[in-house]
């Protein structure tokens, strides 16, 4: 499989590409609960608007052993790398998306959520490639143009990936808002590519 197999979103200024089924639901839901219980799960917090906040989900950070992760003005090292996540990032290495950590998020239900941002920290590089993989619940991803009035809305699926490369970082935004009849979790990994 090659990123090209991929559905292309029609955005300006964006190469955002999805395909529902990249996992198959049998191995997605057993993936699921592997990383479930076997990464480094923690509730970190953040700062907004000066205030600091408990994040509204758990995360974990594993990686390549030199890879460091800056977020609010900390340091993390990288965990390990797991077996079910070195076996993803190998099937994203023969699409020739090239990463060494992963940023991994559990909404516990509709309630967690990740606010508008997008990934353009100088350590992933000029037009960085961001490799999303879902697993569980179903939730609404939103991609906001930062001067444009496009706007665009995906249901991101159990087994799910969603690669975001190009300029899509420099003028695109996007978030998981709150879906509050949503009772079930979902786990999200990004895959990313850090420099040194
Ligand atoms: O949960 C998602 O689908 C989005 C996660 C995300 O944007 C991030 O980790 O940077
Ligand atoms: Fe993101």
């Amino acid at each position: 499989m090659q990123i090209s197999d991929l559905y292309l979103l029609n955005l300006p200024q964006a190469s955002v590409y999805y395909l529902p089924n990249w996992l198959n639901a049998s191995r997605a839901s057993d993936l699921e609960q592997r990383l479930r219980d076997e990464l480094d799960w923690h509730q970190g917090d953040v700062k907004v608007f000066g205030r600091w906040h408990k994040t509204p989900r758990l995360q974990a950070w594993h990686g390549d052993p030199d890879v460091q992760y800056r977020y609010s003005g900390k340091t993390l090292n990288a965990m390990p790398w797991t077996p079910a996540l070195d076996n993803l990032r190998f099937e994203l290495q023969k699409m020739d998306i090239a990463t060494n950590a992963v940023l991994a998020n559990l909404y516990r239900d509709g309630n967690d959520k990740m606010g508008w941002h997008s990934d353009n920290e100088p350590e992933l590089g000029e037009q960085p490639v961001i490799a999303s993989v879902s697993l569980g619940a179903e939730r609404d991803f939103l991609l906001r143009h930062r001067k444009l009035q496009h706007k665009c809305s995906l249901t991101l699926k159990h087994g799910s990936l969603l690669v975001m490369s190009g300029d899509t970082q420099h003028y695109w935004q996007h978030s998981l808002p709150v879906r509050k009849k949503v009772s079930e979790s979902r786990i999200n990994l990004t895959f990313r590519r850090l420099r040194d």
